[in-house]
């Protein structure tokens, strides 16, 4: 069978408010990151399906002739794109060895890729021979939706290369956006992708990852927020690792057992997301103002209350919390908690010191922290060329003082040495990857040591 060959990426996101509400139909607010998942997919004649994924250090291959017999004798459709085929994930489950609890990582990964292969290509009855390799700039586990932009590049892919979905690249294009019909069958393509990851996501995360920007979402209605302000992040990774999976169903246990006083606490949370919505537009329709930004502060603070109500915080986060309060700055957790991810709100009048003393205080603890850039864009294919010349730039621009930025401005600090042992440790037939790391002390803000990384990709 004839396949195409692909080049995707999708972004990973914050959620400003309304995690874990949201998956029990309230509003959440979520924005994309400029951070990206990245995923090549090659035709081979080796007769067999090969997956890297060098992040969870997963690295597997399947005879096509074994798959194959994973499909219906019947010719019968498999698996549709509006709901999770149950009897085609136990077949899964068993074939790949895992338990129906599981929550390992790389079974959660590999479920997720073969599930999506099968479902798309199985139309053809012919299975096509082909290398799957996926790196990713995010923390994986860590709240920023690594599962969802995981899925959202696997079901891109795979449409891609089926030809269910044409490319939207043209001849000059380095990278290109597909149109509305196709991102929604990616997206939906995704959901299921997030349900075998997840176990009973909302859809929030393979939203973002797909149409990108800052989103609206409440059960399945995504609005795009066009007009709002310029809002400045700081993502802090506490490193503590986290199931998504395990923390949404903590919540519905919650629920199910306290429902009067838990139920009260959801709403609440629907209408901190629907004020928070309601000052992003004034402050986009007039000046914002240090009012606006006291009610959005007052929102963080509310809405990192119900989160510990509700199960979700953990000890690192209620740190991070108090260090930046300590520096007049708020947070709250973003995405599953639990540890991961907290987002915090820098106002517009806030010294480039204060900042710089938060992170300090905040690394001191043994987190990450970097200032992160919102409204990314969302999936997208690239031409081969492009992703070399965009991630060389991208990592000039991380690393290198010349274009007068710090390499902790925009991505987490642990991302560069990761990426640098990541791909050191790879295999010697590794495919696709070729990289050049030069270590050097540069002066940046201060006399901070950084790593100085230029990264060749897609076997250069
Ligand atoms: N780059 C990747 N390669 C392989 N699997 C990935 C990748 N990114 C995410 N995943 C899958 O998603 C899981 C993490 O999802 P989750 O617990 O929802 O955390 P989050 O989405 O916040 O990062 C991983 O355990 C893995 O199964
Ligand atoms: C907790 C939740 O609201 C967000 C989970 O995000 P993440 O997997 O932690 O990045 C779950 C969901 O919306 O599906
Ligand atoms: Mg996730």
């Amino acid at each position: 069978m004839q396949i195409k060959e692909c080049i995707v990426s999708a972004p990973g996101k914050a959620i400003l408010h309304g995690e874990h509400a949201v998956v029990h139909g309230k509003v959440a607010l979520a924005v994309s990151l400029n951070l990206r998942t990245y995923l090549r997919l090659q035709a081979t004649s080796t007769s067999k399906v090969c997956i890297n994924l060098p992040n969870i250090n997963t690295f597997l291959s399947w005879d096509v002739a074994v798959l194959k017999q994973l499909l219906p004798d019947s010719g019968a459709e498999l698996g549709n794109v509006n709901e999770l085929d149950a009897e085609l994930v136990r077949m899964l489950r068993k074939f790949v060895g895992v338990s129906n609890g599981t929550l390992d990582t790389r079974s959660m990964a590999i479920l997720a890729f073969l599930y999506i292969y099968l479902c798309v290509f199985a139309k053809s009855r012919e299975l096509p021979s082909l290398t799957v390799s996926v790196w990713s700039e995010l923390p994986t586990g860590a709240g920023l939706g690594s599962s969802a932009a995981y899925s959202v590049c696997l079901a891109a892919a795979m449409l891609s290369a089926s030809g269910t979905i044409p490319s939207p690249l043209s001849d000059q294009e380095n990278t290109a956006r597909w149109g509305e019909v196709e991102m929604e069958l990616i997206n939906r393509w995704a959901f299921q992708g997030e349900r075998i990851i997840h176990g009973n996501p909302s859809g929030v995360d393979n939203a973002v990852g797909t149409w990108g920007g800052i989103l609206r979402y409440r059960s399945g209605k995504i609005t795009a927020l066009s007009r709002v302000p310029m809002l400045r992040i700081l993502l802090t990774n506490t490193k503590v690792p986290r199931s998504t999976k395990v923390l949404v169903a903590g919540v519905k246990d919650k629920m199910n057992k306290f429902p009067s006083i838990i139920n009260p606490v959801l709403e609440s949370v629907d209408a901190v997301s629907c004020t928070c919505e309601q000052t992003l537009t004034e402050m986009a329709s007039d000046t914002p103002t240090p009012e606006h930004y006291n009610v959005l502060e007052e929102l963080i603070d509310i809405n990192q209350h119900h989160l510990n109500v509700i199960g979700v915080g953990h000890t690192t986060l209620d740190t991070l919390c108090q260090v930046t309060l300590a520096r007049g700055l708020h947070s709250k957790l973003t995405g599953a908690g639990g540890g991961g991810c907290g987002i915090t709100l820098l106002r517009p009048e806030t010294e480039c010191s204060v900042i710089q003393n938060t992170i300090q205080d905040l690394r001191d603890c043994g987190y990450d922290c970097w200032e992160t850039r919102i409204g990314a864009a969302g999936v997208q294919q690239h031409s081969p060329l492009a992703v070399k010349e965009q991630q060389c730039h991208d990592f000039r621009q991380a690393c290198g003082p010349s274009l007068g930025q710090a390499a902790d401005l925009h991505r987490p600090p642990h991302d560069i040495s990761f990426k640098v042992l990541g791909f050191l440790s790879l295999p010697r037939a590794w495919p696709i990857l070729t990289l050049q790391a030069h270590t050097a002390v540069l002066q940046s803000y201060g006399a901070a040591r950084h790593h100085s990384v230029s990264l060749s990709m897609w076997g250069t």
